[in-house]
């Protein structure tokens, strides 16, 4: 029991309560995202399960709602590998809702084989990074009417590795699965950065995560990882353990001026020299907007 409950990791220890208050985290169908929903349900507040199939949503909801006895638990469809049903989503829920408090980027997809989304972008960047960025900018007056706020976007350790490839950020000219993910990933630590920058004095603030290695569903392309995680079991984090640093970026006093900065079990920790680069953040961002065909200032 004591190498599991080192392994477990961090466990976000705040008794922040949520009634009144709006959440919208993708991919919460399963894994990590359902399990920092049915925490966030538990402490009273409305939780939207933004996902692409809705039967699998209504399911995790409606096992949530029981579990917590909390009837706020809705889903929504979301496809990120579709801006089209990025911004439709966002209509519907600004249409809804008049206020968001958090937004938990979670939602992602790792070493699939080669593919593009709807809009043509590789997949991994386009589920992974543009689709969250473009979400995040379609919600983002929504966040800022009701700050104090906060984004969390569930990146990964494997962003040490990752690069980005301006030359080739569709992978069209080489392309690694592995790598394909760990790039998105440090995608996700760059836009962290560089929001937090661009949200200074809103009181939206903003936070990267690596929820550990964690049993979930992530690991369904890849038979050797399948494998992996089923050998190491006893030191695999269970979901709700890996839903521990995301529910601390969501909830924790005083976090405020650690906006822009990278958590590991519930506690700030470094990230690569690549996602502390302000120009490759700010270039990253000036070509993500270029991409998705918005201005965001
Ligand atoms: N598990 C781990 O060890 C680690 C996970 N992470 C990160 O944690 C996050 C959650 O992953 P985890 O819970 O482990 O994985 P899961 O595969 O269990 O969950 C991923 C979720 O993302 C959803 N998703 C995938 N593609 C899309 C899309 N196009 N549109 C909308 N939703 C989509 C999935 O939906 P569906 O069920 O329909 O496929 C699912 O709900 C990810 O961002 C991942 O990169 C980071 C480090 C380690
Ligand atoms: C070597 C090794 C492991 C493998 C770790 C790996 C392969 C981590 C991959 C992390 C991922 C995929 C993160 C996603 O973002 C285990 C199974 C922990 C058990 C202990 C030994």
């Amino acid at each position: 029991p004591s190498i599991r409950k080192f392994f477990a990791g961090g466990v976000c220890r705040t008794n922040v309560q949520l009634p009144g208050k709006v959440v919208v985290i993708t991919g919460a169908n399963t894994g990590i995202g359902k399990e920092t929903a049915r925490e966030l349900a538990r402490r009273g507040a409305r939780v939207y399960i933004a996902c692409r199939d809705v039967l699998k949503g209504e399911s995790a909801a409606s096992e949530i709602r029981a579990d917590t006895k909390n009837s706020q638990v809705l889903v929504r469809k979301l496809d990120l590998s579709d801006t089209k049903s990025i911004r439709a989503f966002a209509e519907g829920f600004l249409a809804e809702e008049k206020q968001l408090h958090v937004l938990i980027n979670n939602a992602g997809v790792m070493m699939c084989p080669y593919s593009k989304t709807a809009d043509g972008f590789e997949t991994h960047l386009g589920v992974n990074h543009l689709g969250h960025f473009l979400l995040t900018y379609l919600l983002l007056e929504r966040l800022k009417v009701s700050a104090p706020a906060r984004v969390v976007n569930v990146s990964s350790v494997v962003h040490h590795v990752g690069k980005i490839r301006f030359h080739d950020l569709q992978s069209e000219k080489r392309y690694s699965r592995g790598f394909a993910y760990c790039h998105s990933k440090l995608a996700n630590v760059l836009f962290t950065r560089e929001l937090a920058k661009r949200l200074q004095g809103t009181g939206v603030t903003t936070y990267a995560v690596h929820p550990g290695v964690v049993r979930s569903e992530l690991v369904r392309h890849s038979s050797l990882l399948c494998l992996l995680w089923r050998l190491f079991s006893p030191f695999v984090k269970t979901a709700r353990e890996g839903a521990q640093t995301s529910l601390h970026c969501a909830l924790a006093e005083g976090l405020e001026p650690l906006s822009g900065k990278y958590f590991s079990d519930c506690k700030r920790t470094w990230v690569s020299p690549r996602a502390r680069n302000n120009k490759t953040a700010e270039r990253l961002w000036n070509v993500s907007c270029e991409l998705l065909g918005i201005q965001w200032e």
